[in-house]
């Protein structure tokens, strides 16, 4: 049986002169939550409209199903949802009303649109919220609106630009669970700059960088590829900074306070091993010790240096 709901071929764009996007190709799996990873400008977007089909590629081919979408393209588009960075809100409409306009959009049958709209409703967590105007929603409950719109005709396909965007930390865990279970029954195709959004929640993840593609692996793969380089040690009886300074790996120490340090090291699989060991030999009295998030920014480089190598 055929894994893939997409396959993306030698993809590139223009809007003026430059390439937005050079020569971009990837399947999605069936199943499951892929992660579009890039900083600002990437070329994500352009990815996700031409894929939806709301952009026309200047060159590549893109297949929804084995569907060409140039060729077929209202054929395709019934097999997918979408939610564009800007969700496409009637903010005069209440939720119902607006979902129901979506379901006739989508073409549902005229009998099973009141069932499909509470479906979506109840799946989303807005069925409290039927009768309330769009604009008088939350960011998060809106966001959960525009993802109800995506998967109101039950498509094989869901893709989400940057659907976490503007919304505070306890919405963002909600939107989360959400694009979670929605991963568990289609293809997903989630967007993010932020590199701990893309960890939480994809099994699969492609990273963008100025339009080309610079990984594609799974996420256990990224973790493992990208590895941190600097840890905060909290330790009862420090050594000096020299003995810091000596140990194998690392580059640079910053002291915080009297019992806490930044150790800058060349990134290492073992190093928290080898602190530990070396803090049990030399009787440091360790506490802990905390990696810190690699910035996407350092991603891309360690990325850089590996390709270049
Ligand atoms: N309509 C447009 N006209 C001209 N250039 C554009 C247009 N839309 C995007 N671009 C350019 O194409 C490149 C890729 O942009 P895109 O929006 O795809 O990136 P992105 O990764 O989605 O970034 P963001 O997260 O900021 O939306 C950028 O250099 C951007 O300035």
């Amino acid at each position: 049986m055929k894994q893939s709901i997409v396959k993306i071929e030698s993809l590139s764009h223009k809007y003026t002169r430059d390439w937005a996007i050079r020569d971009i190709g990837f399947e999605v799996d069936k199943i499951g939550i892929l992660g579009l990873l890039g900083s600002n400008g990437a070329g994500k977007s352009t990815i996700m409209n031409i894929l939806c089909g709301v952009l026309n590629q200047t060159e590549g081919n893109v297949f929804i199903d084995d569907i060409d979408l140039r060729s077929k393209p209202e054929d395709a588009k019934r097999l997918l949802g979408f939610l564009p960075q800007n969700a496409p809100l009637h903010l005069e409409l209440t939720v119902e009303e607006y979902l129901t306009y979506c379901a006739n959009i989508r073409d549902i049958e005229k009998n099973k649109i009141k069932s499909a709209v509470d479906g979506v409703m109840e799946k989303c967590g807005v069925s409290h919220f039927s009768k309330r105007l769009l604009q008088n929603l939350s960011g998060g409950y809106r966001q959960r609106v525009g993802i109800a719109q995506a998967i109101i005709h039950q498509p094989k396909l869901v893709v989400l630009d940057e659907p976490t965007n503007g919304l505070d930390p306890n919405q963002i865990i909600e939107v989360r669970k959400l694009i979670k279970e929605i991963g568990e029954e289609r293809a997903v195709i989630f967007s993010s700059h932020i590199l701990s959004e893309v960890q939480a929640i994809c099994k699969q993840v492609k990273m963008i960088e100025s339009g080309r593609m610079v990984f594609s692996d799974s996420m256990d793969a990224f973790n493992n590829y990208v590895l941190p380089d600097t840890m905060i040690v909290s330790m009862d009886n420090p050594p000096s900074v020299e003995e810091l300074n000596a140990f194998p790996g690392v580059t640079k120490v910053e002291l915080l306070n009297d019992r806490s340090i930044r150790l800058h090291f060349t990134p290492n699989k073992n190093i928290s091993k080898e602190v530990i060991a070396a803090s049990v030999q030399r009787g440091w009295e360790l506490n802990e010790i905390m990696f810190e998030r690699t910035s996407l920014d350092e991603v891309f480089a360690q990325l850089s240096n590996k390709t270049k190598r």
